[in-house]
């Protein structure tokens, strides 16, 4: 059992905040998943195919000899940026796709068999922060860490090695990339290496956690009125996304003076997000990002978000990350678990909570 899955254990969900809609047998968009009109929302041209690639958020190539000193920049403005020469074979990323596009095309009554359980990590279900809006997500995901295959088997039962295989190599290859990654952000930072002995360790309790979520939002008819993912930030250190070329409109990131920012897709390129506690190891340089998924009438967009942070045990210590002497950490030294659960309870308002008075 991973510490991940323990940590979650006593954060029951209510099963009406993990059972997707039928989008099988749609009519329209029920009043569960109609989210109050809001203007960003509305005004956004959402079923236009708009086909243009330009990036907002920094284009980073991971083999730019300036690597590092470009990924911290990046992280310390926008909080995400878009890798490309990452090392990740795009017929690896194409089979992944692929692999995911099937599970989502199954019939609902097939994908339900691997449904998540209420005080699970994995499995078919909307994504878990679902739990914290009374308005239901235009969303349907599913969670894997490590082999899928338990789940894999009810929906295949004589043909699941392919889609476990792939999922398993894909994870693998993504665990790799954000260790090469956290490497270059500790040396900006200028935190030893020590301090994060499990980096590049493969096995064992002292591991980093991670979880690859495969996200599917449907086509909408009326994608002004709900939305896919709601307002967030994610939890660990960094969410390397795979998105779908088309729409380009779907994942969108919130940056004070810019308002709501499309990620348009960069053909090869990941998308990278910081989250919650890089933010506070970084002792609040990092910018956690904000951001929601929108849904769109024409194209059945899939992301896959692979979610990667430290041990649960391992302790934050947020005044290692200091410019100068006299920096003052902004956060106090906490274990990852302990923001985790504390995140069970506050949602977005936790790094507020947590903040030190200064
Ligand atoms: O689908 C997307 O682009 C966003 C997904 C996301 O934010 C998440 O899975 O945490
Ligand atoms: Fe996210």
């Amino acid at each position: 059992m991973s510490s991940l899955a323990e940590t979650y254990r006593n954060y029951y969900i209510n099963p009406h905040h993990i059972i997707p809609l039928d989008f099988d047998t749609l009519q329209g968009v029920p009043d569960s998943h109609t989210w109050p009109q809001s203007d960003d929302l509305s005004t956004l041209d959402l079923g236009s195919n708009d086909e243009s690639t330009t990036s907002v958020i920094p284009i980073i190539d991971f083999s730019d000899p300036n690597v590092s000193k470009l990924i911290g920049h990046a992280c310390e403005t926008w909080g995400a940026f878009q890798l490309i020469n990452h090392n990740i074979p795009s017929s690896l990323i194409e089979s992944a796709e692929s692999e995911a596009r099937k599970l989502f095309s199954l019939p609902t009554s097939e994908k339900r068999k691997a449904l998540c359980l209420p005080s699970e990590v994995t499995g078919y279900g909307l994504v878990r922060l679902s739990q914290f809006f009374s308005q239901l997500l235009w969303q349907e995901g599913f969670t894997v860490m490590g082999s899928p295959v338990d789940h894999a088997k009810k929906l295949w039962p004589d043909d699941y090695e392919r889609f476990c295989d792939v999922m398993v190599d894909f994870q693998e290859k993504l665990r790799a990339l954000s260790d090469q990654l956290m490497l270059l952000i500790l040396d900006y930072l200028g935190i030893p290496k020590e301090e994060m002995k499990w980096l590049g360790s493969n096995s064992g309790p002292e591991r980093a956690i991670a979880a690859l979520r495969m996200n599917s939002y449907p086509p909408c008819p009326d994608p002004t009125r709900t939305i896919g993912i709601a307002p967030h930030t994610d939890t660990y250190f960094l969410t390397i996304l795979h998105q779908t070329s088309k729409p380009t409109r779907g994942l969108q990131i919130h940056r004070d003076g810019f308002g709501w920012v499309s990620v348009n897709p960069v053909h090869g390129a990941l998308v990278v997000n910081v989250g919650d506690l890089l933010h506070i190891v970084s002792n609040g340089r990092f910018h956690s990002v904000l951001h929601r998924a929108v849904v769109n009438k024409t194209h059945h967009r899939l992301s896959l978000a692979y979610v990667y942070g430290p041990p649960m045990t391992y302790q934050l210590v947020p005044s290692l990350a200091k410019r100068d002497d006299d920096d003052p950490p902004v956060y106090p030294s906490l274990k990852a678990k302990d923001y985790v659960t504390t995140k069970e309870k506050h949602f977005t308002g936790t790094l507020s909570v947590l903040k030190l008075q200064g």
